[in-house]
């Protein structure tokens, strides 16, 4: 079985994809983590995450990288937000999330084109959201958590700024995949969202066992 997650920036996806993983007994991937690495590994190396060969070269990336807590800063979002606008990114890292889609059992996979691009035969879809004023407050208490220093205005700025990227690009753009049903949560807690979703994803399944 198949789970696809979709959603903008601090929507909540990877929560409750987490959840969705424990609750079916699934593996799960965080797709975003790969662009992350790729924008990292140009930055670090100096190149310009802009220009799609640069980007490209950085595809090929370490795997211990995926533990680099520099992965998980606002900054590296927004350089994962650049090189994942290039085909040829988008296309050297395709291969790699359809194999952990389709393992023996299933995955949940979260990012931004899972619905649409990479297991449009997903057996349930949701596309998570939430206003851009409650994702940046998240945002700010995770960065207060980590003892940085967090400014709500110039964080829904990098949001909005993300968003428009992510949405307007040719490529794989973040879109509500066709059967996806939409899960915005402005308004609930962690566990009321948790809960929503195992019931849009159980509705799903239901409909799909019906034909
Ligand atoms: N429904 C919610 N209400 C309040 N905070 C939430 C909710 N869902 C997630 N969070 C918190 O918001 C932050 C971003 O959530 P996360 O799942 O990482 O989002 P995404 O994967 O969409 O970027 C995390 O600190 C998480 O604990
Ligand atoms: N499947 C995916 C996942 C992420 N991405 C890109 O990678 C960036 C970082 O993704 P992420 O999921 O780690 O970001 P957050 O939503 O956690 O802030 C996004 O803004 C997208 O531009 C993508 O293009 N496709």
């Amino acid at each position: 079985m198949i789970i696809a997650v979709d959603g903008p920036a601090a929507s909540g996806k990877g929560t409750i994809a987490k959840a969705l993983a424990r609750h079916y007994g699934l593996p799960h991937l965080d797709t975003g983590l790969l662009y992350r690495a790729v924008g990292l590994s140009v930055a670090r190396t100096g190149g310009d995450p802009d220009e799609e060969k640069s980007a490209l070269a950085a595809c090929y990336f370490d795997d211990t990288l995926l533990d680099d807590p520099d992965l998980r800063t606002e900054a590296t979002g927004a350089l994962a937000s650049r090189v994942s606008v290039h085909g040829a990114v988008r296309a050297a890292l395709v291969q790699r999330q359809r194999d952990f889609a389709n393992q023996d059992g299933g995955a949940v996979l979260d990012g931004r084109d899972i619905g649409t691009v990479i297991a449009p035969d997903a057996d349930a879809k949701l596309f998570i959201t939430a206003s851009a004023r409650e994702r940046a407050r998240r945002r700010a208490l995770e960065m207060e958590s980590r003892g940085v220093a967090a400014d709500i205005e110039s964080i829904v700025a990098e949001i909005e700024a993300r968003d428009a990227r992510d949405m307007g690009r040719a490529n794989a753009p973040l879109v509500q995949a066709d059967g996806a049903d939409l899960l915005d949560t402005s308004d609930l807690a962690i566990d009321a969202a948790v809960q929503r979703a195992i019931a849009l994803v159980d509705a799903q399944l239901e409909r799909h066992r019906k034909g």
